[in-house]
């Protein structure tokens, strides 16, 4: 062995010793959660302590449970059965980049996304070049990472909702009085340099194939605002900069990757409760399980998982940065009771700074085109986060501005 081989083998033992130690701290936490599953649900299956439902419903679904507590079941009106009940599925409008990137096809696309978003506020991206590799790998950490014991998972528990990274389970834990059948892991993305050293560091590849994956979602998102910009009439400010330069210098981006373990009782619960999204667009990458529903025309229409694409949402942002043009759309995630559910919603916007409004060019009082929308900022929306439940569009409604009185007398 040479001499300049033996430093290796030194940090080898040393890293294997580690590994050693730590495999057998895994192991027995794993052996304590199991005991306390078992302790958890002693006395049958009697209401469980708010301590225990924080641990989420991964831990309650992995302890066997074969009723819903009843901090998970909704007010009837509120369950996924009740009206307005609908078991139709749509294909959402397609926005195909391969054709997107293709000068002589890219004014049919266009038009193609803008009446999307103008129509249903979802739409799903086909051949945006994205390595499958990339997209299956991501699906796979995630799932890895939610069957980690429970005590790995809870290291990144938080209360911070600022956190870069925050464990957590429902939709609002702090808040939601009936809670949902969902556990999450939050990652802040921007910068990606800097935040991707606290991101979990277990499943060992999960900060390497998040981090691509979360490279990837931004480019596309880049890609899309361009286009929306575009199709909305307003690309000459980009030109100059406007808004898509101000994207390129700095953005929000935060990861939400979503577990959905298979539910008791899911006709009673929800996966997550009717909510429009906070920023510009969301890109949802879901696995082969359906799950997510839309509103569209007073109905909810489950989503169509077409594999390897993205189903893409105008959030609250760019409803009110069109002036109401395009439409942030209440969406929700149903249940089932046989087969667990991932998917990773990659949450894009301007910086959390950044206060924002209608585009200048799209407000145009004396051309009837009043300001719909007030100005708005990341610590007014965590505000109210803090007042309210989030749920219902009642953000966005809480920026609408009233239609101008218009008054004969002055006519
Ligand atoms: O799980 C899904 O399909 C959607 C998730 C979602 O709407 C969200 O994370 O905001
Ligand atoms: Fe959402």
């Amino acid at each position: 062995m040479s001499l300049v081989a033996a430093p290796m083998a030194i940090v080898d033992l040393a890293t294997s010793a580690d590994q050693l130690q730590q495999a057998m701290e895994v192991e027995e936490e794993a052996k304590a959660e199991q005991q306390q599953q078992q302790q958890d649900l002693g006395a049958g299956e009697q209401e469980l302590s708010y301590s225990i439902l924080m641990k989420g419903v991964r831990h309650l679904s992995d302890s066997g449970i074969t009723r819903l507590p009843d901090r998970y079941v909704l007010p009837a009106p509120d369950r996924p059965g009740a009206a307005p009940a609908t078991t139709s599925r749509v294909k959402l409008p397609v926005v195909d980049l391969a054709r997107l990137r293709d000068p002589s096809q890219r004014a049919a696309v266009l038009q193609t996304l803008d009446a999307a978003c103008r129509g249903y506020g979802f739409f799903q991206v086909v051949n945006h070049g994205v390595d499958g590799a990339v997209i299956a790998g991501m699906l796979d950490v995630a799932r890895r990472f939610f069957e980690l014991p429970l005590p790995e998972r809870a290291r990144y528990m938080s209360p911070d909702v600022r956190a870069a990274v925050r464990y957590g389970t429902s939709f609002n834990q702090a808040k939601d009085a009936v809670l949902c059948w969902r556990d999450f892991l939050k990652l802040a993305c921007h910068p990606l340099r800097d935040v991707v050293a606290s991101w979990p560091r277990e499943p060992a590849d999960l900060r390497d194939v998040a981090s691509g994956y979360a490279a990837a979602s931004h480019g596309l998102f880049m890609e899309l605002m361009e286009a929306a910009l575009q199709a909305l009439g307003i690309a000459a400010a980009a030109a100059d900069g406007g808004v898509l330069g101000e994207l390129a210098a700095g953005s929000s981006h935060m990861m939400t990757v979503n577990c959905y373990p298979a539910c008791p009782q899911p006709e009673l619960t929800l996966g997550m409760p009717a909510h429009s999204d906070y920023g510009l667009f969301t890109f949802v990458l879901q696995d082969h399980v359906e799950g997510l529903q839309v509103m569209h025309g007073g109905r909810w229409l489950t989503v169509d998982p077409i594999p390897g694409s993205f189903v893409v949402n105008v959030g609250d942002h760019l409803e009110i940065y069109s002036n109401g043009a395009y439409k942030s759309v209440l969406h929700r995630v149903r249940v089932n009771s046989t087969r667990p559910r991932i998917s990773v919603a990659s949450f894009h916007s301007l910086p959390a700074e950044r206060v924002v409004g209608p585009a200048p060019e799209l407000v145009d009082e004396a051309a009837g085109k009043p300001r719909r929308y007030m100005d708005t900022d990341f610590a007014t929306f965590l505000a109210y986060l803090a007042s309210a439940d989030g749920k219902d569009k009642t953000f966005l409604q809480s920026r609408m501005l009233p239609p101008p009185i218009h008054c004969a007398i002055y006519n």
